[in-house]
């Protein structure tokens, strides 16, 4: 206010934010009451700040109508836990070797970051409520091996049994899972939280997932932030695996991605979890951000 009226400036700046509203109209309405998946990775999550970030997109995501579902990772973290105790974390493919003291760190640690999730979303005055897939007989997995050799307590999903996130959802809670599960003996698994969402999100039929993780997206050279892929296609994604263009925990992320579209689910994304607000940039504004993943008879993504 200058002298009792609004400057021009001020003026500008109402347009832009209430054009930045009108802009998420159809946003809204797309996905009122439908399922998003958000996949949270460790990785994105070391930074506290940024952590409150995301927490607030999916908290607004909420009392806009939609249904989020996070499944979180937190790699980083059990890796230094795991050091901390003189051990030496291992992966092969992406997935981490579980031995027995491993997995029980693993558990440790994904339980923690659990119920710090919670409490940041309680926080912000929306009800979580924290589970693991053990909890209601969730995810139950049988052991997986990589490429025919055992890499110890890591567990394939074999079934989802979603009542229990169905109900918390009928409720109004906002669910947060942590990717551990029981075989059929009841033996403890570690899951590639990648792999957990997919899972989640395809026995939902949710309407987007969304990969949060370090990087912008894909590149086409792993080593080039300017090869950044915006649309990625089923073959095109398994060529550039072919080829050894992507390696490490991307692996896991893409392979998850293609199994997900393949299966029902709209919307894949792999979004910067670095960058300040890139969950709602990609859901409310018609600029799309990090690596749309699309079938193969998909021209382009679908914005709306
Ligand atoms: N082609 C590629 N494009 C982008 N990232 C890649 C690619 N290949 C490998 N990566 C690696 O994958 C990492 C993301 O996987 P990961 O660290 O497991 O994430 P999260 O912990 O979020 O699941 C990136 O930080 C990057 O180092
Ligand atoms: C089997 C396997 O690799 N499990 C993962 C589970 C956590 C995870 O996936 O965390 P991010 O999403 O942060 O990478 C692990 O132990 O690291």
């Amino acid at each position: 206010m200058e002298n009792g009226t609004i400057s021009d400036k001020k003026i500008e700046e109402i347009q832009d934010k209430a054009a930045t509203l009108i802009e998420a109209i159809p946003y809204i309405q797309r996905f009122n009451r439908k399922v998003i998946v958000i996949k949270y990775g460790g990785s994105a999550m070391l930074d506290e700040e940024l952590k409150k970030d995301v927490i607030q997109d999916v908290v607004l995501l909420k009392l806009v109508g939609f249904k989020p579902v996070i499944v979180h990772g937190g790699g980083k973290e059990i890796s230094s836990w795991v050091g901390k105790v003189g051990m030496k974390p291992s992966f092969i493919n992406g997935l981490r070797v579980t031995d027995e003291p491993t997995m029980e760190i693993a558990e440790m640690v994904l339980n923690r970051v659990n119920k710090s999730l919670v409490r940041m979303v309680e926080e912000q005055g929306v009800h979580a409520v924290g589970i693991s897939g053990k909890d209601g007989g969730l995810l139950k997995v049988t052991k997986k091996l990589s490429k025919g050799q055992d890499i110890g307590y890591v567990g394939e999903v074999k079934e989802v049994h979603p009542k229990i996130l169905l109900d918390l959802l009928q409720k109004d809670f906002l669910p947060i899972v942590c990717p551990i599960g029981y075989d059929d003996h009841y033996d403890t698994y570690n899951i590639n939280a990648d792999t957990a969402a997919c899972a989640i999100a395809r026995e939902l039929q949710a309407e987007k997932l969304a990969f949060l993780t370090d990087i912008e997206g894909v590149y086409q050279d792993s080593n080039d932030p300017r090869t950044l892929i915006s649309e990625l296609t089923v073959s095109e994604a398994r060529k550039l695996m072919k080829d050894g263009c992507i390696t490490g925990g991307m692996l896991p992320k893409i392979n998850n991605c293609i199994e997900a579209v393949e299966n029902g689910v709209n919307r894949v994304h792999i979004l910067d979890g670095r960058l300040a607000h890139c969950l709602l940039l990609e859901i409310f504004t018609d600029k799309g951000v990090g690596t749309a993943m699309l079938s193969d008879d998909a021209v382009s993504a679908d914005k709306i």
